[in-house]
């Protein structure tokens, strides 16, 4: 449904360019949830705003988005304009971020939003729209809908906003749904429940998802794929259940090191020890090396090119076969 092919986005910083993500390639099947994993200023967001079309206009992007439509015919995202994109954003392709407050607009009732974007995105009649997003209300799991409906956003707790704005999101049936770190100002047990929602209603609805998080321990029951970022570019990419169980770069075994063992584990999450190079300035090699226990000469003589290491995956490290 979705392949992006060496997509680029870079930002102007002084009087040159900060590349924020570099060639990345992905694809996604429908149905199917790819997260994009990595700290922060990995390069993340960059990538999935650029899916969603929402960079503002000093960002340059480059590479291609080959997307299928509906009706099997193929666009490229990263170049469509006018009403094309304006048709493709809200209805096939939604997004929800970090903060529920920002995509609700304060002053009117959760339920008039809801229906409003139906009248919009799906022409609904008043009364039809009214009701349609008491169902989707019901269908993210917010107890006693009808009476939720009336309520203004600042009434709903923070994970109940969070779900209104996920049935927002879905008012347009999408076939994509971008979520950037839709629990991380969540409390621990709420993230849980969102999470469990979100692939409830992937899996109901058929829609495809990229995920974005900087925590594989969450996104490890929810992705089909990962890709983890690191200083924008892909260091290792594959499918979920392979990439946890046998990691095949040094950067993914060190995010995996940090996951709790145990859910409610009291000790404090371990980061890993050093910092992500700048992407103004990221050394001409293994962008890692300065982090990682296995790193020698060869890493730091040339650049690593990310390489087919298993059908399906791939590692941008010259010392793979040692990661696991
Ligand atoms: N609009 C912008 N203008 C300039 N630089 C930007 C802009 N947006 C992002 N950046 C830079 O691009 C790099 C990648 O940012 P991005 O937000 O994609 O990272 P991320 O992995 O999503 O991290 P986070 O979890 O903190 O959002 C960072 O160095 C960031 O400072």
């Amino acid at each position: 449904m979705l392949r992006a092919d060496r997509l680029s986005v870079e930002f102007p910083a002084g009087k040159g360019w900060l590349r924020a993500a570099e060639e990345v390639s992905f694809t996604l099947a429908p149905g199917e949830t790819l997260a994009l994993v990595g700290e922060s200023g990995s390069g993340k967001s960059a990538t999935a705003m650029a899916v969603a079309r929402l960079h503002g206009p000093e960002a340059r992007v480059t590479g291609h988005l080959g997307w299928t439509t509906r009706e099997g015919a193929t666009l490229d995202l990263a170049t469509l304009r006018g009403e094309a994109l304006r048709r493709l954003r809200g209805r096939d392709i939604a997004v929800v971020f970090q903060d529920p407050g920002s995509a609700l607009d304060p002053v009117f009732q959760v339920g008039d939003q809801i229906a409003e974007t139906l009248r919009h995105l799906r022409g609904a009649g008043r009364r039809e729209a009214a009701e349609g997003a008491v169902a989707l209300l019901e269908r993210v799991g917010i107890p006693d809908p009808r009476r939720r409906a009336e309520e203004y956003p600042h009434q709903l707790s923070g994970g109940m906003r969070q779900r209104a704005v996920i049935a927002l999101a879905l008012a347009g049936q999408p076939r994509l749904l971008v979520a950037d770190e839709p629990t991380t100002a969540l409390d621990v047990t709420i993230q849980a429940q969102i999470v469990e929602l979100l692939q409830d209603l992937q899996a109901r609805e058929g829609m495809a998802m990229i995920f974005v998080s900087h925590d594989l321990g969450l996104v490890a029951g929810l992705a089909h794929r990962i890709c983890v970022l690191y200083a924008g570019q892909v260091v290792e990419e594959g499918p979920a259940a392979e990439v946890l169980a046998a990691p095949r770069h040094p950067y993914t075994r060190a995010l995996l090191d940090c996951v709790p063992e145990m859910e409610g584990d009291a000790a404090p999450p371990r980061g890993i020890p050093g910092r992500m190079p700048s992407p103004l300035d990221p050394p001409a090699h293994c962008r890692f090396a300065d982090r990682c226990a296995l790193a020698e000469a060869a890493c730091r003589a040339q650049p690593v090119p990310l390489v087919a290491v298993a059908p399906g995956r791939s590692s941008r490290c010259l010392r793979w076969p040692e990661v696991a």
